[in-house]
């Protein structure tokens, strides 16, 4: 994939694009206080313990990574995270509220949206139906609003177009806002489900190993564009493999290993912890000290 993404254009976003997230309706935490606590969380399938008793919180407004090597639960946490499973123990909360049992829908429409490991576009439809499909997804007008084309709905009608409209223009997809999602290159893709995430207009936004694929230069633009994002009022968790981008844009970060979590602090604290280098190097903790 990184072969054939080699001569493409390097992607160019327009920072400058007011893109804030709208205001949503209950509580409201400020600046550096936990936006959400993954509270002791154990999930378990059959005999494989995905996660286990893994407790972190992510604060509002920075950066949190998520890492860990192959298999370490990093994934199964977004899927906790946004409704996918039900811990078998223990819990999330978001905005000091419990997640509870709610439905993905319901999660997104709190404010929690990701993007995945491996592209979900909707293939057949233009990028802007694909951004569309995320403005919709936080509406408040119902099916009878819609069908009768109520004021009200026609409004926010007009009010998501533009929405999607300066979402696609932030990631310098405007021009190509009526190509199909299938014909876009490689990196447009990606760059079009960050946009649909954001789309929902969250508080917080999870990326899945958005570099998947990447050559260094559009890893380094993408650094500039989840640093941007940040800076235009939102919070974000990254999964990411690669080191680099990892250490370089985040504020702080939680290791996983096998569903354990095994470090947290700042990316020099946990580039220089012993048992994360034994992860990542697959020795003994005692052997590489
Ligand atoms: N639906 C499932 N059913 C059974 N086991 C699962 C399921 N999803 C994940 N697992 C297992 O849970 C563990 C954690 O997987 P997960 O995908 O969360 O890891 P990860 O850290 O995201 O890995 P990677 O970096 O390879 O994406 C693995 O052992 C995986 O095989």
């Amino acid at each position: 994939m990184s072969e054939a993404f080699k001569d493409e254009p390097v992607m160019e976003i327009n920072p400058d694009v007011d893109i804030a997230p709208e205001p949503v309706g209950g509580p409201i935490v400020a600046e550096g206080e936990k936006l959400l606590e993954v509270d002791n969380v154990t999930l378990r399938f059959g005999g494989v313990v995905a996660l286990n008793e893994v407790s972190f919180h992510i604060n509002k407004g920075e950066i949190l990574g998520l890492i860990g090597p192959n298999g370490a639960g990093k994934t199964t946490c977004f899927n906790v995270m946004t409704g996918v499973y039900q811990p078998t123990s223990g819990g999330v909360r978001y905005l000091g509220k419990p997640l509870g049992k709610r439905k993905k829908f319901q999660i997104t429409k709190l404010g929690i949206a990701r993007t995945f490991q491996n592209i979900r576009l909707f293939a057949n439809m233009t990028a802007l139906e694909n951004v569309m499909v995320g403005v919709d997804a936080h509406h408040s007008t119902g099916v009878g609003s819609a069908m009768f084309r109520l004021p009200k709905h026609r409004r926010e009608e007009a009010e998501g177009l533009a929405r999607a409209m300066e979402l696609l223009e932030f990631m310098g997809l405007r021009g190509k806002a009526n190509e199909l999602a299938r014909n876009l290159p490689y990196g447009d893709q990606r760059r079009l489900e960050i946009a649909r995430a954001l789309a929902t207009s969250p508080q917080l936004l999870c990326l899945d190993e958005p570099a998947a694929g990447f050559n260094p230069a559009e890893k380094a633009k993408l650094m500039e564009l989840i640093r941007t994002i940040r800076d235009q009022g939102y919070t974000v968790l990254l999964i990411e493999h690669d080191m680099k981008l990892v250490m370089g844009v985040t504020d702080r970060i939680v290791v996983l290993e096998f569903g354990r979590k095994i470090a947290e602090g700042s990316p020099a604290e946990v580039r220089d912890n012993p048992a994360v280098i034994a992860a990542y190097l697959g020795v003994d903790e005692e052997d590489a000290s």
